[in-house]
């Protein structure tokens, strides 16, 4: 082996159970999960020359240490790989990564299986922007057509899209690249945020929320609906006082209804006007999500969804159904980077628009270079689509995203933006981080039992 190879030879993985304490004050809450404690399962890959990666995943608390767990079961699939091999023919690493002929049988491609693989490829990802020294979605725009292609796994899309399809859609998408990056850079891609309305937040904590974005200039904001529909009625009289009617309003029930029901819940609400509905029920339920849709449509509003769907092939059925208007691609899902370009690719085909999930650890920091690289080089448009937005966690990262003018701003440094910095890893590592010894000392929080 030449000395350059072993210099870029994976010697350590190593996967970080991370978690935030979020469920004291209520944030993240929804009608599904009550309690949240925001979480990721952080891994960083390193090479003989000291050059590191850094992915994530991101859960809720306790599952954490599972998807902490299958990553070590992974580990030896990457272990010892020189990394410039792997980007070579990317997609059939990929696909090595996700047949392991014992460990598919826990997915195949989804549940933990598959979020521990996201981790895993997304610091494969966050390794080559570094190496080639661009951010993320700088390197998306600059590989050419095929070889962006080549580190998609196509298996089992061929009846929705082919690889020579997505070649042709991305030299298509190229048209035009130049000035839409000069405007990328000059004013960002638009975002919306969630944070005024979380289920558990007090009237207070939603108005001063609200405040808070109108001021800072945004114009689209998304409730928590579900638990109580005489809550619910509450709530978005509120918000529409708050932010008034020609603001943008949508709202995510978290998967809580029937589908019969989503669509009565949701008729009751249709007078405030939500732009969507997000999550109305299962979301496995493509058929249920479908019928949901076609239900509501009359009454304008749409039906998004995408933050838990498993894999790229329950995406295909979702958009062949027409069962989304929204596309909900989540950063830290499916198989990572990889896979969810072959989502991104299939919603460009079938005319439906992205808008992605965000919000949690890493979420944001993440998913903007991907929002960025499909308007710059697939789709063309940012008409109609933007970007989920929290103001927290941001501060523990090394490079976190920036916000102008309720916009996000092209990330500058090398990498996907997933390195933490070591102090919030010694501080929020459980269970012995620094700030979970003292929560656990001030009867705050119990330590699980082991
Ligand atoms: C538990 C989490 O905060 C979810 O409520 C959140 O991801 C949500 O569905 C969202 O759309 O932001
Ligand atoms: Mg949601």
């Amino acid at each position: 082996m030449s000395s350059t190879a072993e210099k870029l030879k994976i010697v350590d993985v190593v996967a970080q159970d991370i978690r935030f304490p979020t469920s004291l004050s209520s944030h993240g809450s929804d009608a599904m999960h009550t309690d949240p404690d925001y979480s990721v399962a952080y891994v960083t890959i390193k090479l003989r020359n000291g050059m590191e990666g850094h992915g994530m995943t991101f859960t809720l608390g306790r599952g954490n240490e599972i998807v902490v767990a299958t990553v070590e079961a992974l580990k030896d699939i990457v272990l010892g790989q020189v990394v410039t091999d792997i980007y070579k023919d990317f997609g059939n690493f990929w696909r090595t990564l996700t047949s392991d002929s014992q460990l598919r049988w826990i997915g195949p491609e989804k549940g933990v299986i598959h979020l521990a693989t996201a981790a895993l490829t997304n610091a494969l990802w966050d390794l080559w922007a570094k190496l080639l020294k661009k951010p993320l979605w700088r390197l998306l725009v600059d590989l050419e057509p095929e070889q962006l292609v080549s580190c998609i796994d196509f298996r089992y899309l061929s009846n929705v899209i082919t690889k020579n399809e997505a070649v042709e859609l991305l030299k298509r998408g190229r048209q035009g690249m130049e000035a839409r990056i000069e405007l990328l850079e000059e004013k960002g891609y638009p975002a919306y945020t969630t944070q005024a309305g979380w289920i558990g937040f007090s009237d207070q904590q939603m108005n001063d929320a609200a405040h808070k974005y109108l001021d800072l200039g945004f114009t689209a904001f998304k409730v928590k609906v579900g638990q109580n529909l005489y809550e619910d009625v509450k709530r978005l009289e509120k918000i529409r006082a708050l932010i008034g009617w020609d603001k943008t309003l949508m709202v995510d029930a978290n998967q809580v209804w029937e589908v019969q029901e989503a669509i009565d819940w949701m008729t009751q609400l249709a007078i405030y006007k939500p732009l969507w509905i997000e999550e109305p029920t299962s979301p496995d339920d493509v058929l249920g999500h479908a019928a949901i849709a076609k239900a509501l449509k009359p009454l304008g509003i749409a039906v998004a969804t995408g933050e838990m769907c498993c894999n790229r092939v329950l995406f295909k059925q979702f958009l062949q159904a027409g069962a989304l208007d929204y596309c909900q691609i989540d950063s830290a899902r499916i198989g990572g980077v990889n896979e969810i370009l072959a989502v991104y690719l299939m919603a460009c085909k079938m005319k439906v628009k992205v808008c992605p999930h965000a919000g949690g650890v890493g979420l944001c920091e993440m998913v903007q270079h991907l929002q960025m690289w499909d308007y710059v080089a697939l789709s063309g448009t940012k008409q109609d689509r933007m970007i989920e937005y929290i103001d927290k966690h941001h501060e523990y990262f090394d490079y976190p995203l920036v916000i102008r003018d309720a916009c996000y701003m092209p990330p500058k440094a090398p990498g996907y933006s997933t390195t933490l910095k070591q102090d919030a890893v010694l501080k929020y590592i459980y269970p012995n981080g620094t700030e979970w010894l003292e929560l656990f000392q001030k009867g705050l929080f119990l330590k699980a039992k082991k």
